[in-house]
């Protein structure tokens, strides 16, 4: 086994996996089960917003000219033909000096122009038929929603690859999409490795760990809109995990094992790489955690040996896993997003490599600040059930210290906020 590994950039690591990225098949769903699916296909408004002139108010349609000069004491009946609520026309068009009482969704009629609401005008019965009274002006399209005024018919709303939300599903629901066309969710297999790991319901046994990647990598996938196969997990003998993992990569569209990438005597995943005859794109990267991440690609499949140590391992899906994924999903921007926050803490200690701290942020007053999330070592689990981003900080000779700004990359919105005032 080689013991020196060559670190490269996390940068040409990240360009490296995503020169890798597949193409994707479609499939339809039902709009009921589209939300948080990837669109395999533009939405383009099929017929204008609002498909015809409606009235924003409960009031009156009526025609402006008949209003003019209105005011000042000067105020005009009007003769009230008929109701319409929305769903329902007008039966004819209005003839001067006439009105009709029309609720909000409802389509203007033809022979109006505006709409004056309810609360400026008088309405009152004389003889069995229904009369209206209005003393202001009202000007040639005053309280109209005029046809196509929101979106004219053929404009590209929303572009495939994006991530279908409750507002774009009302936009299919508008334009009639009752099977939307979507991208495949790759199928991610996942294996943990490792002879120490007990099943979650095992009890505790000297020398042996409850198996939590699994469980941890399960749900990133998820997270990341991918399909998660959890395929078990495999003792340290290199025949098992061998075909495991070779059968595996075949079956899937992309696997994920975590354990066994490092440099030990039961390290195997190097060794299984090299039988497999795959391509290994790096196996060493220049960050903390997840330095021994290794990525490598057999006939057209991309295997990511994560770490064993699972914040290495949460680190190295997020970085390296999750913009891959992305791509299968068509997403055009496939990394999660990054900004730049105030550190609430020092970090004296200088590091060579690049560092990702799991952190969570918080927002006051407009400002952004990032606090680590616990223990800053590869080996921690605990700090990953609070952590929401990862606090960045470059490798060099200089520690950081509290106020400093930095960046983070957000992982997920965790929620936490003060209510409304
Ligand atoms: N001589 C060297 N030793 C190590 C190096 C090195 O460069 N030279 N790198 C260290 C770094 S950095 C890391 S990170 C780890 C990576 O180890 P592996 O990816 O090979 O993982 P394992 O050896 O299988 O396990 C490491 C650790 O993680 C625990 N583990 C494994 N799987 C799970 C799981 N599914 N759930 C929870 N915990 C798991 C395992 O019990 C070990 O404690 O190597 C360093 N060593
Ligand atoms: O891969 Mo290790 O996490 O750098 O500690
Ligand atoms: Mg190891």
């Amino acid at each position: 086994m080689k013991l020196h590994r060559k670190p490269i950039p996390v940068k040409e690591a990240v360009s490296k996996v995503m020169e890798r990225m597949k193409k994707n098949s479609h499939e339809r769903v039902n709009l009921e089960n589209s939300h948080n699916r990837y669109l395999g296909e533009d939405i383009t408004a099929s017929h204008p917003i609002p498909p015809f002139d409606k009235s924003p108010y409960d009031g009156f349609a009526l025609h402006s000219t008949d209003t003019i000069g209105l005011g000042r004491g000067q105020a005009e009946e009007f003769r009230v033909i008929e109701q319409i609520g929305a769903g329902h026309r007008a039966s004819r068009p209005l003839k001067k000096g006439e009105a009709v009482r029309i609720m909000t969704g409802a389509e203007i009629p033809e022979g109006a122009d505006c709409v004056a609401m309810f609360e400026i005008c008088q309405a009152y019965e004389k003889n069995g038929q229904s009369y209206m009274s209005l003393k202001r002006e009202l000007k040639p399209g005053q309280n109209v929603i005029h046809q196509g005024s929101e979106t004219k018919k053929g404009t590209v709303l929303v572009q495939s690859g994006t991530k279908i939300n409750p507002g774009i599903k009302a936009l299919l629901a508008t334009f009639g999409y009752d099977q939307v066309k979507v991208q495949r969710k790759p199928k991610v297999g996942i294996f943990a490795t490792g002879t120490e790991l007990l099943d979650v319901d095992e009890s505790l046994e000297p020398g042996k760990i409850r198996n939590s990647n699994a469980y941890m990598i399960t749900a990133q996938v998820e997270r990341a809109g991918a399909e998660a196969v959890y395929l078990g997990k495999l003792k340290d003998d290199f025949s098992t995990c061998f075909e495991a993992v070779s059968k595996a990569a075949a079956e899937m569209d992309i696997l994920i094992t975590t354990g066994g990438v490092s440099v030990g005597d039961f390290d195997l995943m190097p060794d299984i790489y090299k039988e497999l005859g795959a391509e290994v794109l790096f196996n060493k990267i220049a960050m903390r955690p997840g330095s021994v991440t290794t990525v490598a690609e057999v006939e057209g499949k991309l295997l990511f040996g994560l770490s064993g140590n699972p914040s290495a391992c949460y680190v190295g899906f997020e970085l390296f896993t999750f913009p891959i994924i992305q791509g299968f999903l068509a997403n055009p921007f496939p990394f999660r997003r990054r900004t730049k926050a105030y550190l609430n803490k020092d970090f004296p200690k200088a590091n060579p490599f690049m560092r990702f701290v799991r952190g969570k942020v918080t927002m006051r007053d407009g400002k952004i600040f990032a606090s680590p999330a616990g223990i800053d070592k590869s080996a921690v689990v605990t700090s990953l059930a609070e952590t929401d981003a990862f606090i960045v900080l470059p490798g060099g000779t200089k520690g950081f210290k509290l106020g400093d700004m930095v960046e983070v990359i957000l992982i997920e919105d965790s929620g936490k906020q003060e209510a409304f005032h």
